[in-house]
């Protein structure tokens, strides 16, 4: 659905001079971008350039020294983030998030409001991950890593939200899963028009799926452009050199 079509002219997401951190030093520097209804716009960087706080900070879960995070056009810098979740924001972070003694079936549950919800959603489910659904009961912990992380991503879609954000999702993931996740993104954007901010550092991944990409260095985005652009891998390379 375009901006256009739900009457909105604004962007899902609009992150403005965002600058955070945890002790003196700031973390992530001066960072701006937005983001449109149905749009994946993937963070891309190396290990520690903040990629992870920079999520953290809009989640309201690491404070803000200055710059603004607006959801919709309203502030939500420094909310708290169980009321920013509660505005239709999914956060699928890199840990393992999931509660390995609740069944797979109660670790939805937390992705919504009532178990009613979540049997009306479970379809969601069903037509991302099947193999998740077999697997309601089992308790989450003995789930393989990459069910786990099909079980994450699950709870985030049947919150049914405007935006997810995903912090390394195909992290550890065989190339099946990492295609898999791929499909998903696609079709959640195509389907519903959510917008996805992606932190990856898999490459092939990041672009197969993302409509523009940032680049983060040391906390600051150094570059920028379309995915499917001509120059892209180039610069990519460039910039992400070990
Ligand atoms: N809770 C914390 N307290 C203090 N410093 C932290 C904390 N979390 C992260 N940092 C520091 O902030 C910097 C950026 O870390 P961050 O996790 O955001 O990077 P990243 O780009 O996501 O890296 P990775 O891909 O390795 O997760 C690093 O120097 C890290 O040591």
């Amino acid at each position: 659905m375009s901006a256009l079509l739900n009457g909105s002219s604004h962007s899902v997401l609009e992150v403005a001079g965002l600058t955070s951190g945890y002790d003196a030093a700031p973390v992530v520097r001066d960072v701006s971008f937005s983001i449109d209804p149905g749009e994946i716009l993937v963070i891309l960087g190396k290990n520690g350039m903040g990629k992870s706080t920079l999520l953290k900070t809009i989640m309201g879960f690491v404070r803000a020294s200055s710059g603004t995070v607006a959801l919709d056009g309203a502030d939500i810098t420094n909310g708290p983030p169980h009321l920013i979740a509660r505005r239709a924001v999914a956060y699928t972070p890199q840990e393992y998030a999931i509660f390995q003694d609740l069944t797979v079936a109660e670790n939805l549950r937390l992705g919504v409001e009532s178990d009613d919800l979540l049997e009306d959603r479970m379809g969601d489910v069903e037509a991302a991950f099947p193999r998740i659904v077999e697997r309601l009961r089992q308790r989450a912990g003995t789930l393989s890593g990459g069910e786990q992380k099909m079980l994450l991503l699950s709870r985030g879609l049947i919150a049914r939200p405007k935006i997810m954000l995903i912090d390394e999702i195909s992290e550890g993931l065989q190339p099946t899963m990492v295609a898999k996740m791929a499909e998903v993104l696609k079709a959640t954007k195509q389907k519903n028009g959510v917008a996805v901010l992606l932190v990856e550092q898999n490459l092939p991944f990041a672009l197969s799926v993302a409509d523009r990409y940032a680049i983060l260095k040391i906390g600051e985005i150094v570059a920028r452009g379309d995915a499917a652009h001509a120059d892209t891998a180039a610069t990519l390379e460039e910039h992400l050199r070990i």
